[in-house]
Formats: structure tokens, sequence, C-alpha cells
């Protein structure tokens, strides 16, 4: 029996420059600041938009933050995850609902989910073989208490913080000093971004099975096929000229009844997706290897947060500065695509000058009824240059008019035009302007 979860409670980002980050996040990316734990050994802030939220961990220790070489193949991946005294070497560090992970570069490493009973899923996980970084702890304020553990996944840095705030009625976490309702700036309606829509990892190639059955296996994740024609064992397959991807994903369901595996008709609704990315053998330089060796390790690539209106929310995001990549002058010239989008009741000029890629999923089974615009299901996506200064992590931005995947056309141009990015970095570097020395690609 899995550990089931019930909801996904916040994502960590454990990065250098607390302030780069927490200063892109309010002001390009509209999130708004709302709770801060600060020590004298630790710096937390806590940010959100809708029910998306992030908690951004400054790392205090800066020394031997160069790419150290044991320190990458600790993180490597790792059928057998490594122990608790092996990775958690600087206890001084004390990360509040996770554990201290002192990763080389910027990253995000943490998922934390909300559970019914801590204890129990940790006994249960560590039946199940699983290693955890911190064992059940309780903490307190006089809102009541708050208990978790936090365990290593099978991919890369990533942890898991599995937390129950049932007996807490503050609205956060114990520790944190939330900044009242009353005193935020008032929420930025022109993006109007509800939650994270999809989580995606890259690993090395040929080790998705192992990741999925892991999740599998822990916490009851089932597979979510892409396409309708996929193929069990091997995915999602983009090989097309110059791309070559496997894509295989995954979802759980919130779920409240604790160590019930309800059939899935009874089910809540599903939680966000997992994502699992591998190139395909024989490419050129892409950008699933280049995170692979920029992060150092497998882990988490990008995040998709949900938003009801890309168009504004693309605008509203440039306008203060986001960068995002645009697909090559090709993709809105190609044949159909024009009336494609116009189909979807779009204006293809707003969605090229914004850098918008929609794609057209076509329903399998439609009822008897339906008309034939009501066959057809889109997906409207945007890609962020990355937000670290390696090129590892991006933002995505996804809206969805009943298209519940991911499309291959959307893939393809992110695909080359993060292709083109890496070439004309290759030239700048050439031109002696290492990418290093600049704050970050935002
Ligand atoms: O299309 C999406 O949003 C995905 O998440 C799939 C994906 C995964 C990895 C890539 O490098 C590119 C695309
Ligand atoms: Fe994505």
């Amino acid at each position: 029996m899995a550990a089931l979860l019930n909801r996904l409670h916040h994502i960590s980002l454990h990065v250098s420059n607390a302030d780069k980050v927490a200063g892109d996040l309010v002001s390009k990316f509209k999130f708004s600041l709302f709770a801060t734990r600060l020590t004298d050994t630790s710096r937390q802030l806590a940010f959100r938009k809708g029910a998306a939220v992030f908690i951004v961990n400054e790392r205090q220790n800066q020394c031997g933050v160069s790419l150290n070489e044991e320190l990458r193949l600790t993180y490597a991946f790792d059928p057998h995850p490594v122990n608790v005294g092996k990775n958690d070497r600087d206890n001084s560090i004390q990360c509040l609902y996770d554990a201290s992970p002192h990763y080389p570069v910027d990253s995000v490493s943490n998922v934390c989910f909300e559970v019914e009973d801590v204890e129990r899923s940790f006994s249960t996980l560590r039946n199940l073989g699983c290693n955890f970084l911190v064992p059940p702890t309780t903490v307190q304020d006089e809102r009541g208490a708050v208990t978790y553990s936090v365990v290593k996944s099978i991919v890369g840095n990533v942890c898991h913080t599995l937390i129950d705030r049932t007996k807490y009625k503050g609205s956060f976490l114990p520790g944190f000093d939330v900044i009242e309702k009353d005193c935020l700036p008032e929420e930025d309606l022109s993006c109007p971004i509800t939650h994270f829509d999809h989580i995606t990892y890259v690993c090395p190639k040929k080790s998705t099975h192992q990741v999925m059955s892991w999740y599998e296996k822990l916490f009851g994740f089932q597979r979510f096929f892409i396409k309708s024609d996929e193929d069990v064992d091997e995915g999602f397959v983009v090989n097309h000229k110059d791309v070559g991807l496997r894509l295989t994903a995954m979802e759980y369901w919130k779920c409240s009844e604790a160590g019930i595996t309800l059939p899935s008709v009874d089910r809540k609704e599903p939680d966000c997706k997992f994502v699992i990315a591998e190139s395909l053998p024989g490419q050129g330089k892409n950008q699933v290897d280049t995170f692979l060796e920029q992060h150092g390790a497998p882990g988490i690539q990008h995040i998709g947060l949900y938003t009801k209106d890309i168009v504004s929310s693309a605008q509203a995001m440039a306008h203060a500065g986001v960068q995002f990549f645009s697909p090559p002058d090709a993709y809105y010239t190609e044949v159909g695509k024009q009336q494609e989008i116009e189909e979807a009741g779009h204006s293809p000029q707003l969605l090229a000058q914004n850098g918008i890629l929609l794609d057209t999923d076509l329903c399998q089974d439609p009822l008897p009824q339906t008309t034939s615009s009501e066959k057809k299901r889109h997906l409207l996506q945007l890609f962020t240059k990355p937000l670290f200064a390696e090129d590892t992590f991006f933002l995505e931005l996804i809206e969805r008019r009943g298209a519940t995947g991911f499309g291959e056309g959307n893939i393809r141009a992110l695909w080359r035009s993060v292709q083109a990015h890496m070439e004309n970095q290759t030239v700048d570097s050439q031109g002696e302007r290492s990418k290093k020395t600049m704050q970050s690609g935002q």
C-alpha cells in the first residue's frame, strides 16, 4: 500500500541570492510575498499566486559552492538514494519544513505534499525502502501544531516534505511570520494564475521507468497518457528532425481518505501532473542534456503555471520584464496555423506578438451530439527563459481549453527556440561574454 497524498502544498527553491529570485517572483511574475522566516542561520520567503505557493530558501554558506564532484555524485541519479547523514552535512542551516540541502547551484528541490498522517506515511514509506532526510517532527505555535517529515526522491536532489496541517489553525505554517491580508498589495488581476499545472523532471536516458515505478509504488501515482495512442513502454516520443525527446506523465488524486485506495471513479479531481523528460540517444546539444550538465544531476526543469488568460498574463509579465522564448517566425506562418488559431478564438497577431504557442487536440471519442468545433481541444503555452544563472530551471504559462495533455507542435517549437538560444549563447561566450557573470537569464 502506497502513502496517499492529499494535495500539493508548496514548492521550495534553494538559491544563493534570495533577493534576486524574490524580486523576480514579485515584480515580474506577480506573486505576493505573504510569509517570512528570518533567523540568524536561515532566510525563507513564501510567495503565493492563487493556490501556487513557492518557498524561496537562501543558501547561507557560500563556501565551496562551485560544482563539487563529490556532491554531483551524491545527487546523481541513484536507484538506491543515500541516507541522511551523508547528505545533511550542514546542520547549522535550519531550513524548517525541508532538509538542509547544500546543493552547489540554484535549484528547485522540494515538492511538499499534504498527507493525512505523517507518522503513518513515514512507516509505510520506510517499509517500502524509502530514505528519510527528516523523521516525523512537530513544530508548533499558539495556533496549533504541524507535523512533517522529509523523504528523498529517486530523482537527483529532489525531496518531498510530507506535512499534516490539520491541527493548525494559522493560515500558513508555524515558525513563519505571516503578513496580514490587509497589508498585502492588491492582487494583480491581469495575471490570473490559479495553481501549479505540472512539474517537469529531467532524467537521464532510460531512467523513466524506474522513476515512474518509484512514484507508483510509494505514492500511488498513476500513468497519465499524454496522447491517446501513446505506447505504454515508449511513452510519448517526439522524434522529429532536430528534436529527440521521450515524455511520460503521471498524476495522483487529491485524496482525503488516507489509507483507502479508492477506485478512480470515486476519487477526487487530479492534482498537479508530473512529467518525466529524457532525451533520445544520438542527438546534438539539447535542452534536456544541458539541464543535466548545468544542474549537475537530474531534477526539476520547469513548472507549468496554470492561467485562465494566457494572453493577458503574457502581456503583463513581458511588460514587467519577463523574458519569454519566441518560437521561430515560421511557426505562425505554417500552413493552416493562422486558421487553427482563429478557429480557437484567438488572434494570430496577438499570439505571435507574445510568443504564445497553440496546439489542437482532436478529441478521439467525442459524444455523438458534439459539433466539429467541440471535438477540438486547445492548449496554449508560453515558456520563460531560465530563471537562474545556469540554463536549468524555467517557468511556463499554460492555458488549457479542454486539452489535458501536452502538444507535440508546441514541444517542437519550444525545443527549437531553446536550441537557437543555446546556439546564440555559444556565439556570445566565444565573444568573451561569459553567461556565468550575468545575474540570470531573467
Ligand atoms: O510541453 C510541456 O509543457 C512539457 O512539460 C513537456 C516538455 C518537457 C521537457 C522539455 O524539455 C520540453 C517539453
Ligand atoms: Fe511543461
